[in-house]
């Protein structure tokens, strides 16, 4: 085959991100042709339905309805799976992979759910299988645990991998702002969905958190496996109360190591306003990791729009067709270290507890010792308010989860607590 043959790519899905990788391949086309080691050219692009698309420069007749039937046509060497979802998708990758192309998807929740038998796919056909833009958008993460820290022990990898809700969370913190309010804001600035729930429940974070677990220390993390809270619980109250401890409120991805295993999960935590990713406002996403050797990382930017996110599926893509020209693979998945997942329960953080208590004697002294008996140590009490407006907050040293939810459920028993109107965890020093 000449030099110049060019490698033909399948483009699954037209909207917001197959829109700009369909524009950026086309505007693109030189740079790509000469970065890849030939041409990258469309053979078709599978849409829901066919209608006029303007915004798409590229001729009509390349515009399909079935999605199968495209990426089994045997000239295909790559294809985008930029639909989303988990069926069709993982249909129409399945079939791309048996076809003996590589597959280049912005895929989340695919990949989460499903992405070893993906991976094995991928493998039994001697293809690639990236998926950079999954996590993160347009920040090169994935890669960089795949490949640039392969070489190093990655420790923990604190992630705010949600636009959506890090918007929410800057402005309550921001204005002082309920989280009902809040989404309002986002919601009418387009960077909330119509239904949001997969972002602010932590449903697409934990997405990501199941991905970056096990990338970043060679194992599989399946998604049910993942702890998962959003941010609908979160008041303004907490917010001001974290500012009142120099700390900030922000919903994070967390995978980290711990006794042979490791834990994975996403829930709000309080963090120092001095920690690096105190300081990624609005919808920007940011990935902190900790590894022995390079210390600690940050990797910052753009975790959507249609632009950014075509970003990393381009980078991908010319990954993908190096390998090709050159006839060989990249790395497939590195499961090998088999670490089996913690349950939350055997968790340790550190938690910050407000409860509406009566205002009398004996009072501080029952609650140290719900506290006490469940062997979870206090670092700090403060009391706010007095008589009937009387509020402790409590902050804790490490604690397993499950001791703090038992003494949660003592503290709610106790005559003199009136509510326990806020649990939340405390992180990163
Ligand atoms: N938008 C972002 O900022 C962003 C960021 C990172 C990752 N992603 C991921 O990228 C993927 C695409 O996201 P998007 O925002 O572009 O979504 P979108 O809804 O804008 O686009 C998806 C498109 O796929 C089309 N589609 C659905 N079923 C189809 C089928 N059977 N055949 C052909 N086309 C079909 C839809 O009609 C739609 O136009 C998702 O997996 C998403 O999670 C998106
Ligand atoms: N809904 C996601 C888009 C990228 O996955 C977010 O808010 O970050
Ligand atoms: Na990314």
């Amino acid at each position: 085959m000449p030099d110049h043959e060019p490698l033909r790519v399948a483009l699954v899905g037209c909207g917001s991100v197959g829109a700009s990788v369909a524009r950026l391949l086309v505007e693109s086309a030189d740079d790509l042709a000469a970065r890849a080691g030939r041409p990258l050219e469309l053979a078709g692009i599978a849409v829901r339905r066919q209608r006029p698309r303007p915004e798409v420069p590229v001729d009509a007749s390349l515009f399909t309805t079935d999605a199968v039937e495209l990426v089994s046509r045997p000239e295909v060497d790559l294809v985008v799976e930029v639909m989303g979802g988990i069926e069709p998708a993982r249909s129409v990758v399945l079939a791309a992979l048996k076809n003996g192309a590589s597959v280049v998807t912005a895929n989340k929740a695919l990949m989460a759910e499903d992405g070893s038998t993906l991976h094995a796919a991928a493998e039994a056909a001697g293809v690639d299988l990236y998926y950079e833009a999954a996590v993160a958008g347009a920040i090169p993460i994935l890669r960089p645990l795949r490949e640039s820290l392969v070489g190093d022990r990655v420790q923990r990898v604190l992630g705010i991998v949600n636009g959506t809700t890090n918007f929410i969370l800057s402005k309550m913190s921001e204005s002082g702002a309920g989280f009902a309010e809040a989404l309002d804001e986002a919601t009418e600035l387009g960077y909330a969905e119509a239904d949001p729930t997969a972002d602010v429940e932590g449903f697409d974070a934990a997405a990501k958190a199941a991905i970056l677990a096990s990338l970043a220390f060679h194992t599989r993390v399946p998604l049910g496996a993942v702890h998962r809270e959003g941010i609908t619980e979160v008041t303004a109250a907490d917010v001001a109360s974290a500012r009142a401890m120099g700390r900030v409120v922000k919903l994070l991805a967390i995978a980290e190591r711990v006794d042979g295993g490791v834990s994975v999960r996403v829930h709000p935590a309080m963090i120092p306003a001095a920690h690096p990713l105190a300081s990624v406002h609005d919808a920007f996403n940011a990935v902190f990791v900790q590894a022995d050797a390079a210390g600690e990382l940050m990797f910052y930017g753009r975790g959507a729009g249609g632009d950014p996110t075509a970003s990393a599926v381009l980078g991908d893509l010319v990954a993908a067709a190096r390998h090709r020209v050159g006839g060989v693979n990249g790395p497939g998945e590195s499961a090998y270290a088999d670490l089996p997942v913690r349950p939350m329960g055997e968790t340790t953080t550190r938690y910050h507890v407000s409860l509406d208590v009566d205002d009398r004697p004996g009072v501080l002294a029952a609650v140290a010792q719900a506290f006490a008996g469940h062997g979870v140590s206090i670092q700090t009490v403060r009391q706010e308010g007095h008589a009937d407006d009387a509020v402790l907050v409590l902050v804790t040293h490490s604690a397993p989860d499950a001791a703090l939810a038992a003494t949660v459920q003592e503290l709610r028993e106790l005559e003199i607590v009136r509510d326990v109107s806020s649990v939340m965890r405390v992180e990163g020093g």
